[in-house]
């Protein structure tokens, strides 16, 4: 017979992805019981479908072509990829989609799992219908923390929403290799999906309504639409797509905006991800979305949502991160705001902290307003962190840039006929950078020095004092720097 629990914890977060998990173990590592719920598998998105599964996908391929661009290896490899045990590698690596260690450092952390989809129904109560049969009502003592993720975000195209397309949970998780694959959208993950299939042998058609990579710098972009073409891949940019079709032979058509069609086997729609906030019971909090719109939250720098309905005897209590507080859907950047989060929560607990915390404190998500660093995992990489020169120019700052090729003895040594390109934003009123991007092979190692020159705001007179080794692909650093004039 079904049992209705009654639980009450300090912290309940909702959600035990990476975001989830980084808040839960914040807190309870700060002495505050915490419960976490989760509707599927502990560990989330980016472990089982997505920054885990594709890198994995991704790896073996960029190996490969990295021994074959050094003459000498390039002569010791003498066959192809094969797709059944880079499948196997992917399936290592999701841990075939079992979450038995995941539950097991709950556990050990002192974690409460509950399974099943939760609800909020009022100012710090979450109700679970629980996958064991049984409803848990949970009250918190302090906080709620959405840690709910994102969802795909489904573009209005004639025919799609009854064909059986694949989001990215399908192509991460593939049994098998398509013969022809087409991808919808020229963002991070349509890119690295359509090489990633390219190189385990299908003939892959991109297509995009704009250029690829929109929000990086267009050169960067182009080297990565080159590398993309080297696969084989057919990209149809600044193509709109209006019809798709799926046949009795499982075969699909999907019509451009040419007119021109295009079959294949698979069809992978990427066309971005919005917070997932759905049937979540924010309403019942006072936060109801726009009409006609999607739900989105607005969080202070520590992660306390704006616009909550307080419970009127001891403050705000709703807190959100990662994907779902939807800034940044980025898991490195999503666990740094669940550190945020999860500190706050613990410094408010024990009356540490009133009020707002101060930027770059422990408590404080400030780089998310500074240094978001993303990497696109293609081949050759692309590697930005910051403002763009026209973001910069947006915010107010008196941006300027400089270019240059990546043509260092560190890159002739890494592939024979590498090529590469790097830029600095700088703010010329405080002489530092606050933007870079790198695009070549082997630049994603290059970006962490970048995001540590801006958020620790280094002097570019005193950058010039950070010497990089050589021979490395880092010396890219000095040439920037004196093609600025130092
Ligand atoms: C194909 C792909 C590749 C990516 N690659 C990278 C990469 O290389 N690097 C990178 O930094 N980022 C990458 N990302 C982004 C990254 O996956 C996300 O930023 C990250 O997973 C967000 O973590 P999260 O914990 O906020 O959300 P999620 O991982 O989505 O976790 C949210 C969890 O909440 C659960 N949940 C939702 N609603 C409820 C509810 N009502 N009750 C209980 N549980 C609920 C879900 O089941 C889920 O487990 C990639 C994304 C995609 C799609
Ligand atoms: N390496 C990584 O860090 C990585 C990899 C994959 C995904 N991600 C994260 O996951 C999120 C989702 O990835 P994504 O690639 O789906 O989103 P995205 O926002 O990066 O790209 C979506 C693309 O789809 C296009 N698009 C939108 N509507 C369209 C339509 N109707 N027809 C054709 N194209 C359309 C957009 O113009 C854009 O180019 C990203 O925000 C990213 O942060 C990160």
């Amino acid at each position: 017979m079904a049992e209705e629990n009654i639980r009450e914890f300090d912290v309940i977060v909702v959600g035990a992805g990476a975001v989830g998990e980084n808040v839960a173990d914040r807190v309870a590592r700060g002495g505050l019981t915490t419960a976490i719920v989760e509707a599927e598998l502990v560990g989330g998105e980016c472990s089982y479908w997505a920054c885990i599964p594709s890198k994995a996908l991704l790896r073996p391929g960029t190996a490969l072509h990295a021994a074959q661009s050094v003459p000498g290896a390039a002569d010791a490899v003498t066959k192809v990829l094969d797709a059944a045990p880079v499948l196997k590698y992917r399936d290592y690596f999701t841990n075939k989609w079992q979450d038995d260690g995941a539950v097991q450092w709950l556990v050990d952390t002192g974690i409460e799992l509950v399974r099943g989809r939760a609800r909020i129904t009022g100012p710090r109560e979450v109700q679970v219908d629980g996958k064991d049969g049984n409803s848990y009502s949970l009250k918190a003592h302090h906080a709620v923390v959405v840690a709910t993720g994102s969802t795909p975000v489904m573009p209005k195209i004639e025919g799609l929403r009854d064909v059986p397309y694949w989001t990215t949970r399908g192509a991460t998780s593939a049994r098998s290799i398509p013969e022809r694959f087409v991808v919808l959208g020229g963002g991070v993950a349509g890119v690295e999906l359509a090489q990633a299939f390219a190189r385990l042998g299908s003939s892959v058609t991109l297509v995009a309504r704009g250029r690829l990579l929109s929000t990086f710098p267009e050169e960067a972009a182009r080297l990565v639409a080159a590398g993309l073409r080297a696969d084989g891949v057919d990209l149809r940019l600044g193509t709109d797509t209006t019809r798709v079709e799926h046949d009795a032979d499982h075969a699909f058509t999907v019509t451009l905006g040419d007119g021109t069609t295009v079959g294949c086997e698979q069809l992978l729609v990427a066309t971005g991800r919005r917070p997932n906030l759905d049937n979540l019971g924010l309403e019942n909090v006072g936060l109801d979305a726009e009409e006609g719109k999607a739900l989105r939250l607005t969080t202070d720098s520590s992660g306390l949502v704006e616009g909550t309905a307080s419970d009127g005897t001891s403050g705000l209590w709703l807190y959100a991160a990662g994907d779902a507080a939807g800034s940044a859907l980025l898991t490195h950047q999503g666990k740094y705001e669940a550190r945020a989060a999860g500190d706050a929560i613990v410094a408010r607990a024990k009356g540490t902290l009133h009020g707002a915390p101060k930027p770059w404190s422990p408590q404080a998500k400030t780089a998310d307003e500074y240094a978001i660093p993303s990497v696109v995992f293609t081949d050759p990489e692309l590697a930005s962190v910051g403002p763009s020169l026209q973001q910069a120019l947006q915010k107010g700052i008196n941006a300027t840039t400089v270019e240059v090729p990546i043509n260092v003895s560190g890159a002739q040594l890494h592939s024979e006929n590498y090529e590469g390109w790097a830029q600095l934003v700088v703010d010329e009123d405080h002489k530092v950078v606050v933007g870079a991007t790198f695009a070549g092979p082997g630049v994603a190692e290059l970006l962490h020095g970048a995001t540590i020159a801006i958020v620790g705001e280094v002097p570019l007179d005193r950058l010039w004092h950070a010497v990089p080794s050589f021979p490395t692909i880092s010396e890219v650093w000095l040439r920037l720097l004196e093609k600025y004039g130092l």
